[in-house]
């Protein structure tokens, strides 16, 4: 396949939605494509990107996987945007690019960019730019830009608009919704399986309104067609460029995503296990405004491998996220320290490592409370000596087959959708 520019989608939509899943199954999807995938992650570590790494044959050392972390795509990282398409187009050649944003991302801005390069009222040009001169649409050409809303979460998430409508003027997940949904060319509405037929038709009905122009699709888990979403040639720059939001976007300055909708985030790091009942209780109780949590955690007790936690509006996910490495056979684990030169640094005498990282993102969240929550959840020095396994456990059993056994797929089946309320 070769034509002058590169087709682009953009992957949009609320925190949680499904983007990580649709982009996995479009790539585990065999197209005769050689795919390219940009992937944006408000928080310092991208766990996007080391989800499609994990679920798709694209590494995260793969040069066809881009990362931006730490910021959004359609605000302060825009320059940071067209600078790695750039690279990433002048390093090599593919024939498609998909683009996963972060989930307080407003697709405008983003299409903005992707069409207008540095042509925009308040982005300065970078340093590459200033010295090579290259605009992003000497490349690439925006195609399709899809918008995956979560049908399980719609209600919840669009009335949140309504109580802030009492004179505050600052923009809410709500309104972040709706501006998702109008500007698409295609909407995936995911998450039907946590759903009925009627909310569906009602939900439809909503976004029908908002949206006439989109292609609405029903899917669950992210299965889509790979052509209803890539190369499509839907997208209309003539069209989209005189839609209310265009010029009005233009002409304001860009905020970020924390002072529009006063979403943040950060990283709780810890090298002590989680008590299995302190932290099952506090996932009971998690405060509502923390939208969004991903990451893996060590559970005392579970001393083979770590488990990957994907809280999403009111639903955890839990899953067997690898065997840690001190838990391998010894030769296995010298293939990893030989792979991984920062391995050893990091390695802690006794439990090798074994650690919890979760990145949460939230509105209005009080990081210092939260983080001493999820401090108080893990175990103290007296607890670290005791039998671990004595502690009261209400996480789900996982059974995973011996290390040189087991596979991915079987790491998939094991996910389990949980109520720990229950
Ligand atoms: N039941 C159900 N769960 C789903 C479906 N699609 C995705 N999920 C789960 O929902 C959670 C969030 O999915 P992701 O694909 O990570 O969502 P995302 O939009 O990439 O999330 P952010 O990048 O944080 O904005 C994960 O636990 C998925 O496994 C679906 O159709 N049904």
């Amino acid at each position: 396949m070769s034509r002058e520019t590169i087709p682009v989608t953009v992957l949009s939509g609320n925190l949680g939605a499904g983007k990580t899943t649709v982009l996995n199954n479009l790539l585990n999807t065999r197209t005769d494509l050689d795919v390219a995938v940009l992937v944006n992650d408000m928080g310092e570590v991208n766990v996007d990107a080391e989800r499609v790494a994990e679920h798709s044959d694209i590494s995260e050392d793969d040069e066809d996987l881009i990362e931006l972390s730490n910021g959004c795509i359609c605000c302060e990282l825009r320059g940071d945007l067209l600078d790695a398409l750039a690279k990433l187009a002048q390093a090599r050649e593919f024939d498609y690019l998909i683009i996963e944003s972060t989930g307080v991302a407003e697709p405008l801005p983003v299409a903005q960019t992707l069409t207008m390069g540095f042509d925009q009222g308040d982005l300065d040009p970078t340093e590459f730019y200033e010295e090579t001169g290259i605009e992003v649409m000497d490349y690439y050409e925006l195609d399709t830009t899809v918008t995956v809303v979560d049908a399980h979460q719609f209600w919840t998430t669009f009335d949140s608009k309504e109580s802030l409508m009492d004179g505050d003027t600052e923009k809410d997940l709500g309104s972040l919704l709706v501006e998702q949904i109008k500007f698409c060319d295609v909407l995936l509405l995911n998450k039907c399986d946590l759903v009925d037929e009627e909310t569906l038709d009602e939900i439809e009905e909503m976004i029908e309104v908002l949206q006439p122009r989109a292609e609405i699709i029903r899917t669950e888990h992210g299965t889509v067609d790979p052509e209803a979403i890539v190369d499509t040639g839907r997208f209309d720059f003539e069209e989209a460029s005189q839609s209310a939001g265009w010029m009005q976007e233009l002409q304001e300055p860009h905020e970020s995503a924390e002072e529009e909708h006063g979403v943040t985030s950060f990283v709780f790091e810890s090298r002590r296990p989680f008590h299995p009942e302190r932290f099952v209780e506090l996932l009971d109780e998690f405060p509502t405004n923390v939208v969004r949590s991903k990451g893996h955690f060590w559970l005392a007790g579970g001393s083979e491998f770590g488990l990957g936690i994907d809280i999403a509006g009111q639903s955890i996910r839990l899953e067997p996220a690898g065997r840690w490495i001190a838990a391998l056979p010894e030769d296995e684990q010298a293939q990893y320290f030989e792979a991984y030169p920062d391995l050893e640094a990091n390695w802690h005498p006794e439990y090798g490592d074994r650690s919890s990282r979760l990145v949460l993102i939230g509105t209005e969240m009080n990081h210092d409370e939260l983080r001493e929550d999820l401090q108080t959840a893990t175990l103290t020095d007296e607890e670290m000596g005791d039998d671990w396994d004595t502690f009261e456990d209400r996480f789900p059993e996982f059974d995973l087959e011996p290390a040189d056994e087991q596979t991915e797929a079987t790491e998939a089946q094991d996910a389990e959708e949980v109520g720990l309320a229950d």
